[in-house]
């Protein structure tokens, strides 16, 4: 399996190096480790909510004393104002998001910036985290301002929507920001728990083996550990969605319905998470050990037990409200992004007759535009194809 084989690189790669941290060449690249006297390589972290704070704890700690990154993390922070004060100044004089992942420490070499073009302007890697349908607009702005041999990696979980269907996130980054390469990281990653340091395992797809192990170094800590597999395309799609299953089992809690009926949507929503990257990610050559690793059943299980998608879900049966005002009541500026990923979907599977192949993602898409009413839910996955084959 290719993360065997990238585990194998790195050690063989190390052990040429007289220092533990290994060397890295990626192609076209000059990306070295500091004894060759390479500049160490600029992180910019283009988001700062939830995800993106907790993720700013881990690089920042990741970078300190290493002969690969700059100490210095530059995070781009789309102000706001909290109590009066501008959010940026808050995260730079107390070193913690009071707004998105309030509780926190975050190290003090992680520097947050209101302005976009200044924030990516040197890096030489962008970590994008904000919710997706930001990135199109985000990416337009730093375009011209950027290091065109810059590379990234996207934690987003969520489609693009262009003319011609879904898209993933990965690409449009790449195709708007002078086709640099794009990672990918998913996985069962809750960020209050991360943030908290509680144990947990994430996945990064790459399809440069060597881009991935240094991304790997970067992400890396004792209570986060990752893996770096080739299938790309497999760990995005997972992790957008696995957004909309989540939604699935929070309108299960809802309804009251046990532990036996939360597995099968779990379960039904897995076989739908595949049929669709099978369908409509055909060229992709996406392999299905990838729904072993944390992106895959394990991020299910997790957002299905304790995401926001979750939370979600279970509002959606006791109230009224839309899904815009239950997610500012229960988030607070941060965001749901199950039920975008669920329209993109239907309208996609509308246009192509295929509805009735996926039926727990379409009551879901419907229900959260309050079209179907939850507790119809279950009867739509009674005849599922997966109980006709
Ligand atoms: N929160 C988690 O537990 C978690 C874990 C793994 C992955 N993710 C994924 O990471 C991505 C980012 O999620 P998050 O939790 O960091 O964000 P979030 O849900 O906390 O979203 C709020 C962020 O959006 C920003 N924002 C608001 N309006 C904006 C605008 N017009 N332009 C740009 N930014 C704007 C806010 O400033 C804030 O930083 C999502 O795709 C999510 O699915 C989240
Ligand atoms: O809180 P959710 O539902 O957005 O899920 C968060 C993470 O993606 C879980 O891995």
């Amino acid at each position: 399996m290719f993360g065997r084989r990238v585990s194998v690189l790195l050690g063989r790669v190390a052990s040429l190096a007289s220092s533990p941290e290994p060397i890295f060449c990626l192609q076209g690249r000059q990306w070295y480790s500091s004894q060759s006297n390479m500049a160490k390589k600029s992180v910019c972290i283009v988001g700062s909510g939830n995800w993106g704070s907790a993720i700013a704890k881990i690089i920042g700690n990741s970078v300190k004393n290493s002969s690969l990154f700059e100490e210095k993390v530059l995070m781009w922070m789309f102000e706001e104002q909290v109590d009066g004060r501008n959010l940026t100044e808050i995260v730079n004089t107390d070193h913690e998001n009071v707004k998105y992942l309030p509780g926190v420490k975050l190290p003090t070499n992680v520097v947050a910036i209101p302005d976009l073009t200044a924030a990516c302007k040197n890096a030489d890697i962008l970590v994008f985290v904000l919710p997706h349908q930001f990135v199109d607009k985000t990416c337009k702005t730093m375009e011209a301002h950027m290091k065109k041999d810059a590379v990234a990696i996207s934690l987003i979980k969520g489609f693009a929507i262009t003319d011609h269907g879904i898209k993933l996130i990965s690409e449009i980054i790449s195709e708007n920001l002078h086709k640099i390469p794009c990672a990918v990281m998913m996985g069962a990653n809750l960020a209050g728990e991360v943030a908290n340091e509680m144990f947990c395992e994430s996945t990064i797809g790459c399809k440069n083996e060597e881009m991935g192990q240094m991304l790997k170094t970067l992400f890396e800590a004792p209570y986060f550990r990752c893996t770096v597999v080739e299938d790309a395309c497999t760990v995005e799609c997972c992790g957008a969605l696995k957004n909309v299953v989540g939604i699935g089992a929070g309108i299960v809690d809802g309804m009251k319905y046990g532990d036996n009926t939360k597995a099968a949507v779990i379960r039904l929503g897995l076989m739908e998470m595949m049929k669709f990257i099978e369908v409509f990610m055909a060229g992709s050559q996406c392999k299905m050990e990838t729904f072993f690793e944390s992106c895959g059943i394990a991020d299910l299980v997790a957002t299905c037990h304790g995401g926001r998608n979750r939370m979600l879900g279970e509002a959606v049966v006791s109230s009224k409200k839309t899904i815009r005002e239950l997610e500012k009541e229960i988030l607070k500026g941060q965001s749901f992004q199950g039920p975008l990923v669920a329209k993109e979907i239907h309208d996609m599977l509308e246009k192509r007759d295929m509805l009735k192949r996926f039926p727990l993602f379409v009551a879901v898409h419907k229900i959260c535009k309050r079209e179907m009413d939850p507790s119809l839910f279950i009867d739509c996955l009674r005849d599922h194809p997966e109980h006709m084959e």
